[in-house]
């Protein structure tokens, strides 16, 4: 089929997200709807087939009666066009909490188990510059910060694969004309009209508010400079980390009046960033809790316990989020530690506790408070302390934190 000027322009700037040296397997989710089918048409004539191998993903959620008709159409869709396709299942929804966020994070889960079992390092989602200006909107109502209103990223970090927007410049309409042009259906998620959501009452405000410059383009651009005031603010938290910031076990320490004299938004990510690592999440501390433990320095957040030294602030393990944890002599205890030592068939790796503690006569030798060492893995035979490797050394076991420093550090500028 010939190509008109518009298609041309689309598929050079598609193209163009990918730079010159594209991987050589690109997964496609599509969900059947309108951009990612427009996304995955696009994408076949992006690429020479010798250059890039192209997979598609479907997930069906098992939430409407349509998804399996739909999740068909796409791999009837994707036959024709020649690439392999597969359909992902959940069945996960117990029925309880937020139905669309747990479907969404279930949808991501599969979608990179999915790419990793077939070698897929990059996932393009159909993501449109209208979705953007939407983020936009919905934080602003939520009166989000630089990190909020930088909206979604044209590349993100997606548990060890690399998820990429590569439509974010493009609009709903002009994907919309190019599906028409190329007489291909779609499905209408019926949830489009629905008011009930939130994204569905912005994006009809968008509509009234198109009068007043608010336009799609305007609002990504906002976005745009909040990425790029984030990225500023991301080296100035990295600098002030390596002047301020220790590991010692498996806490950071900051260095105390120095903490104190940084700018707001520096030490309000610095902590929040501590939290994250030192508890091994995947996402920050909400934003006005982690305002309140700026100004406060003590307290809970995110399975952590922030502790005041006399010159110091150090973010440690909290015992609450660790104490069920068990993990055999092979493998990580909560999935950061691993320990090293004369282990036998017995032993167990969980947290020291008090009881352990209590246990451990020269833990204060080691100077880390006892909030923190009951947090720290330690050995044990049933209910026979072993050892307490961070609470006492004996240069016989060893407990290391995986990653360490430089770990910390450099998520400080990829977080
Ligand atoms: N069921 C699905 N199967 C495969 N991919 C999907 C599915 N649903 C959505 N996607 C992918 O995600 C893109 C964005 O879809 P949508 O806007 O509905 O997601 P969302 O729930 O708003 O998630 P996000 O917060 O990431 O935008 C789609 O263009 C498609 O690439």
């Amino acid at each position: 089929m010939l190509l008109s000027s518009a298609d041309r322009t689309l598929i050079g700037a598609l193209r163009a997200v990918f730079g010159a040296n594209p991987p050589a397997r690109i997964g496609v989710a599509v969900s059947g709807g309108g951009d990612s089918v427009a996304l995955l048409h696009l994408l076949t004539r992006c690429f020479d087939d010798r250059e890039v191998t192209l997979f598609a993903a479907t997930v069906n959620h098992g939430l409407r009666p349509e998804a399996a008709q739909e999740a068909e159409d796409v791999a009837r869709l994707a036959q024709q066009l020649g690439i392999s396709h597969q359909i992902l299942h959940w069945h996960g929804w117990g029925g309880r909490g937020n139905m669309q966020d747990r479907a969404r994070r279930a949808r991501y889960e599969l979608l990179a188990d999915w790419a990793k079992n077939n070698e897929i390092s990059m996932v393009a989602t159909g993501h449109t510059i209208d979705d953007q200006a939407e983020t936009v909107l919905m934080r602003l109502a939520r009166a989000s910060g630089v990190d909020g209103l930088s909206a979604m990223a044209e590349r993100t970090p997606l548990s060890g694969i690399t998820l990429i927007r590569p439509m974010l410049k493009q609009s709903r309409a002009d994907l919309r004309d190019y599906l028409r042009r190329q007489g291909l259906c779609w499905a209408e998620d019926p949830g489009n009209e629905d008011l009930a959501y939130d994204r569905i009452r912005v994006r009809k405000a968008l509509g009234v508010l198109h009068s007043l410059g608010l336009t799609a383009p305007k609002l990504a651009q906002v976005a745009a400079n909040m990425q790029s005031a984030r990225d500023a603010l991301k080296q100035q938290t990295y600098s002030a980390a390596l002047q301020i910031a220790a590991i010692d076990g498996g806490d950071v320490v900051f260095a105390l009046p120095e903490f104190r004299s940084l700018p707001d938004e520096v030490a309000r990510r610095l902590l929040g960033q501590a939290i994250r690592w030192v508890g091994g999440g995947d996402y920050l501390p909400r934003r006005v809790p982690l305002q309140a433990a700026v100004a406060d320095l003590s307290g809970t957040l995110g399975g952590c316990r922030i502790l005041q030294q006399k010159d110091a602030i150090r973010i440690a393990r909290e015992y609450e989020a660790v104490k069920s944890f068990q993990a055999a002599p092979d493998q990580a205890w909560d999935g950061l530690w691993r320990l090293a030592g004369p282990f036998t068939p017995e032993h167990e790796i969980r947290a020291l506790g008090a009881a352990g503690l209590a246990q451990c006569r020269n833990w204060r030798v080691s100077g880390r408070p006892r909030a923190s060492l009951i947090a720290t893995p330690a050995i044990w035979r049933g209910d026979d302390l072993i050892a307490a490797p961070l609470a006492e050394e004996t240069g016989i076991w060893r407990a290391e934190r995986v990653g360490g420093r430089k770990d910390f550090l450099a998520s400080l500028l990829s977080h």
